[in-house]
């Protein structure tokens, strides 16, 4: 059996690695330098970074330079998120060399383009389904964009390779993170689906780690690390197979 993924994220508003309270404006802890942030969890062990431009996704401008200058400098693999919701957005995202971009505002907005990229570039595009209750949320979760399981059979219908779900109602919260909806998502597709939001200890990744044979991959870890409840060597010790 895979072990589960581990995905230290790096939000990034106003050139600064920050954290959020269930991804609202005004709530940033700032955490410094996020070329320093993504190179200090590089060097803690972890195989991927979670890389968001928190402006982009808020659409109150860009971080683009700065996040494409830590994705050249990481030797790990990169998920590219924030923003990314138009052929010139992704050109940019993807030439960056990040393994793979997440959408979420264009996946519910403009599903005739999301369908087209899901098309053309298979793995390198994932969806992210941002959520409260079952309602996803767009443009920085500032507006609501349908409904989850209609979303979801639709993306499914267009073989959409990867799920990001977050429960935006967890996310920087440490309130453990959303299994119910987690094993209802895996029910619906076959997909590999990425867990974001909540994550708190060490018990919630080993809680994590059992929905693997489900279709859990990966985990997106924010709040926790930078709060420092474990750190990254410890975490990917609580996970390792
Ligand atoms: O990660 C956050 O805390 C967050 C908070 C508010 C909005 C978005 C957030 N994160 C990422 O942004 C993408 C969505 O960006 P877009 O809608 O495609 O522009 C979302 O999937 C999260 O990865």
């Amino acid at each position: 059996m895979s072990s589960l993924v581990l995905l230290p994220a790096v939000d990034v508003a106003d050139g600064q690695a920050v954290r959020l309270v269930q991804g609202e404006a005004g709530t940033e802890t700032s955490y410094g330098d996020p070329l320093a942030a993504a190179l200090a969890w590089q060097e803690a062990g972890a195989e991927w970074v979670h890389l968001v431009d928190l402006d982009a996704a808020f659409g109150r401008g860009t971080n683009r330079e700065l996040l494409a200058s830590v994705v050249g400098a990481l030797d790990v693999q990169v998920e590219l998120s924030g923003g990314i919701r138009d052929d010139e957005s992704l050109t940019a995202a993807l030439s960056t060399g990040c393994r793979r971009v997440n959408i979420g505002t264009a996946a519910l907005e403009d599903p005739v383009w999301c369908a087209k990229i899901i098309a053309e570039y298979g793995d390198r595009v994932a969806v992210g389904l941002d959520v409260r209750g079952t309602t996803l949320a767009a443009r920085g979760w500032t507006r609501e964009g349908g409904d989850l399981w209609e979303v979801l059979d639709r993306l499914e219908s267009e073989g959409c390779s990867r799920y990001v779900v977050t429960d935006v109602t967890k996310d920087g919260t440490l309130r453990g993170p959303n299994v119910e909806l987690l094993r209802q998502v895996c029910a619906r597709t076959e997909r590999p689906v990425i867990a974001s939001g909540g994550v708190s200890s060490l018990d919630d990744l080993r809680v994590l780690s059992s929905l693997v044979p489900e279709g859990v991959e990966g985990a997106i870890v924010g709040k926790a690390l930078y709060a420092q409840a474990f750190t990254l060597p410890e975490a990917l010790a609580a996970v390792a197979a």
